[in-house]
């Protein structure tokens, strides 16, 4: 199904409310970088963003080496950001360690 994409203004005033991300250089994903205690403490935070992600049927891209996480969000079916883009952040922001 398709969503929509968000307006450069939709898009401006979500990362605003979204400092720990930024935006990727071709302006269709927002990428946050996470490190955590041990890896331990990093697939246990990827495992309660994955139970999230297929509940609301949104999933990241992401990397983890040890005790680092890279996500990236975007929206395949919008071609690039989205609502659900920055309410999965916002999802991540509640439940990452605090920086
Ligand atoms: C069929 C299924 O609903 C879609 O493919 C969903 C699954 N998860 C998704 N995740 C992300 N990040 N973007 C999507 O467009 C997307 N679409």
């Amino acid at each position: 199904m398709s969503i929509a994409r968000l307006t450069d203004a939709e898009r401006a005033e979500a990362l605003a409310a979204l400092p720990v991300w930024h935006l990727r250089e071709d302006g269709l994903a927002i990428v946050r970088k996470l490190k955590f205690a041990d890896f331990n403490a990093a697939f246990g935070f990827m495992t309660r963003v994955a139970i999230q992600a297929d509940k609301v049927d949104h999933h990241p891209e992401w990397f983890n080496v040890y005790n680092r996480v890279e996500i990236t969000l975007t929206t395949h079916d919008a071609s690039g950001l989205s609502r659900r883009d920055v309410e999965m952040a916002r999802f991540i922001d509640a439940i990452a360690p605090q920086a």
